[in-house]
């Protein structure tokens, strides 16, 4: 994003406040030349016009989504509220203790908010807009036509087109009622006849077919607590003769349905034992076998952390993305103690390249899913605005939480900024009353970007992507910041995979970057400091703040003439720079370099060589000697922080101070190609196996490898014509974070 888009970007979040704040003073009016039935009629038809339309190559609008300003969500039973009608809603006000009861009376539509129009007892009628649900779900199944919904402690807004309408941004507030209810006033019952039970409803047979078909709705809807509880209780007991020999075949099906719901839940002790049990009543029901065997598999890699990488990488796709795996934290453990707060520790010793944990996703916005769309989320709580699949984030996470009472919990114990009043997830009217403010600001905090199928496909600056995937991690998410940390992330569909970027000792404290960390450190901080409010004190960082004022003036000086440098002399066409130029490089690396005194920065990364220290190894891989090229390979890994040494036909590495990113992996094949050249099979054969675990750490798998940095057999020819890698490279280091804006 350029800076006068930040700009904009800036000026429309103020923008966007400012009407918010200036319709504060309209709080406790009562809305004067509401609209009638027809001109709301009227209204609707105009809408049904999708706003998200292609303007031009490569341009588009992009929907905005704004959380106003946060206010907690109803925690009263319906039955306890005190009706209130449309006549009686004053503008701005949330009215605490009361409850709306409207039928809608036309086709629901879906922009940011799904919309209906809807009729009191009253015959007044007015808008309703629901904020906050999965995208993917469609408007009649939100808000269809005809039916009767309660909203409790309705919010009434005036709207920026002159009209109103109630406003329902916490989800669970939105109750939809049977009609039978007798809260539902005779005014707005149904005209039509409507199915009852009769005298049926008493007959035990029938509750437990209701119970068991009820369950397999709850499944469909990702309803899993709910799921589990109607199948368990449709189980029907010996002591019922009625059923004679189709209890054991309905029963079965009923242990099925908890066993899958139970699978969601990621509760696969349980889930093996519904399945078993299920499979003593029908030992040859094929798809009971198959969930069983499914789970004993989820079973072993939750234990022992058993995963084919390349076989699940070789499933996922663009509409595939979510794998049918699950988490294996048996290493880890979550406990006070952190470098802030909470923070995750290791039970046992680590190598560096080892996996540490995987993690299946809490939540995962795609941005090829269906449904998903790139929005602007303007947060005027925390004044800050992302693009990307963050509101999707938060409308599919709300929907999670919404009838999964133990998930909600598990969410809510997260980090959220100090947000008060906390949410404590109670369930009101058969659904958990969940704060859609608190949700963002945790997902604020706690969410990640992750790759759209796989990281290593994602090797492009994440900087010009605007629609990246995004989600929730919830195990993940406790593991605090420090930009030479110990652990990296990379993603195979849903999946996070952490491996350690160094040697890590029972007991420690794993720490990961946020965020990539710049060459200038002051912009690392204020990225920190606006995304997740605090500053860091890594030992990067800590010698960075000693660095004297002069020399810090001289650093970003340089660092202009580096970017400027790197833009006229790319990246991929440095094999080929004339000695001129090189020399200017070099000239260039000398006066950066005297900064980074060795003083304060004897063993620690010094990042902002690392782009111009890859560019000088590129360049002299066509025009220098192989033993240059490894002396200035060994320099880029040196400005990571690493220490190596070639001694013979062994390669040590000292990773202390290390940070991974993708140019370590070239400096190392850099190095091992050089080797190759020189003919020291041993040593290039030990680089590679080093560039592959950096890669895999990096990128979570080794594929596109080989790709980028040739076949073995193939170097010396390559070698020869300067060509290894060099286009493959990206020029530039991946940014693993979207876009965020602050106005302070
Ligand atoms: C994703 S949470 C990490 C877990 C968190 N410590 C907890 O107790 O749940 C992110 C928050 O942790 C804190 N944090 C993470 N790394 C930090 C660091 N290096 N220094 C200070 N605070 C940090 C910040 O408050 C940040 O917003």
């Amino acid at each position: 994003m350029s800076r006068s888009e930040a700009e904009d970007v800036v000026k429309l979040l103020e923008h966007q406040k400012q009407t918010a704040l200036a319709s504060k003073h309209r709080k406790g009016q009562k809305a004067t030349n509401k609209p009638t039935r027809q001109m709301l009629d009227f209204s609707m038809a105009q809408h049904r016009t999708p706003l998200t339309t292609a303007t031009g190559a490569g341009m588009y609008s992009m929907r905005t989504c704004v959380v106003s300003f946060a206010y907690p969500p109803s925690t009263t039973p319906l039955k306890q509220l005190q009706e209130i009608t449309l006549s009686q809603l004053k503008l701005e006000t949330n009215h605490t203790g009361k409850a709306l009861i409207v039928r809608t009376f036309d086709h629901p539509l879906r922009h940011v908010a799904t919309q209906n129009i809807v009729e009191d007892k009253e015959v007044n009628v007015d808008r309703l807009s629901v904020y906050n649900l999965d995208p993917s779900m469609p408007p009649e199944t939100i808000l269809p036509k005809g039916a009767i919904f309660a909203i409790k402690q309705p919010y009434y807004k005036a709207t920026a087109d002159g009209g109103y309408s109630v406003r329902v941004d916490h989800p669970s507030d939105l109750l939809q009622l049977d009609v039978e209810n007798t809260l539902v006033p005779a005014e707005l019952a149904p005209r039509c006849g409507v199915f009852q039970e009769g005298g049926h409803s008493g007959e035990a047979s029938l509750r437990f077919d209701l119970y068991r078909n009820r369950a397999i709705v709850n499944l469909y809807l990702c309803r899993y607590e709910y799921a589990c509880s109607d199948a368990l209780v449709s189980l029907i007991p010996d002591s019922f003769e009625e059923a004679g020999d189709r209890r054991e075949g309905l029963n079965s099906k009923a242990l099925y349905r908890a066993g899958r719901a139970e699978y969601h839940l990621e509760n696969f002790t349980a889930a093996k034992n519904h399945f078993e049990q299920a499979l003593t009543l029908t030992p040859e029901d094929g798809d009971c076998k198959r969930e069983l065997q499914k789970t004993k598999e989820r079973l072993q890699e939750e234990t022992e952390g058993l995963f084919n990488f390349t076989a699940i990488s070789n499933l996922v796709n663009a509409k595939r993305n979510k794998v049918d795996h699950v988490s294996y934290l048996g290493k880890v453990e979550v406990r006070a103690g952190g470098v802030c707060g909470r923070g995750l520790f290791t039970r046992c010793d680590i190598k560096a390249g080892d996996v540490i944990m995987v993690e299946k996703g809490f939540c995962v916005a795609f941005s090829s899913e269906a449904g998903t769309e790139t929005y602007r989320i303007m947060n005027l709580n925390t004044n800050r605005m992302d693009s990307g699949t963050h509101a999707t984030r938060l409308f599919k996470t709300v929907g999670k939480l919404l009838y999964n009472q133990s998930q909600a919990k598990r969410l809510l114990d997260l980090s959220d900024g100090e947000y008060t009043p906390k949410c404590s997830a109670h369930i009101f009217d058969d659904v958990v009353s969940v704060d859609t403010f608190q949700t963002q600001a945790i997902l604020e905090r706690n969410g990640f970007a992750c790759a759209d199928v796989r990281s290593c496909d994602e090797k492009e600056d994440r900087k010009d992507k605007l629609s990246s995937s995004t989600g929730v991690w919830i195990t993940a998410s406790c593991i605090n910041h420090a930009c030479a940390g110990n652990a990296w992330r990379s993603f195979i569909g849903d999946l996070m995979i952490i491996r350690a970027t160094k040697d890590i000792s029972k007991g420690s404290e794993l720490l990961m970057p946020y965020a990539v960390v710049e060459a200038e450190n002051n912009k690392t901080q204020d990225s920190l400091q606006k995304s997740w409010g605090f500053t860091c004190d890594c030992s990067i960082c800590a010698a960075e703040k000693k660095v004297s004022s002069s020399h810090r003036t001289q650093c970003e000086n340089i660092t202009k003439e580096i970017d400027t440098f790197l833009t006229d002399h790319k990246h991929s066409t440095s094999a080929r720079a004339s000695k001129t130029v090189i020399n200017n490089a070099e000239k260039l690396y000398c006066r950066m370099k005297g900064p980074y005194t060795d003083e304060l920065f004897q063993y620690l990364p010094c990042v902002g060589l690392i782009n111009l220290s890859l560019w000088l190894c590129t360049a002299y891989s066509t025009s220098s000697s192989p033993a240059k090229v490894i002396h200035a390979a060994i320099t880029v890994l040196r400005d990571l922080g690493y220490e190596v040494q070639l001694t013979g036909s062994n390669v040590t590495i000292d990773r202390t101070h290390a940070y991974l990113e993708p140019t370590a992996v070239h400096a190392v094949m850099y190095a091992a190609q050089a080797c190759y050249q020189q003919g020291k099979r041993d040593l290039y054969a030990e680089l590679e196996e080093i560039g592959k675990e950096m890669y895999v750490t990096f990128y979570g798998e080794l594929r596109g490898f080989e790709k980028t940095y040739g076949a073995p057999k193939c170097f010396a020819e390559t070698w020869c014509e300067g060509v290894i890698g060099v286009g493959a490279m990206e020029e530039k280091r991946i940014l693993p974070y979207t876009y965020t804006v602050t106005v302070s």
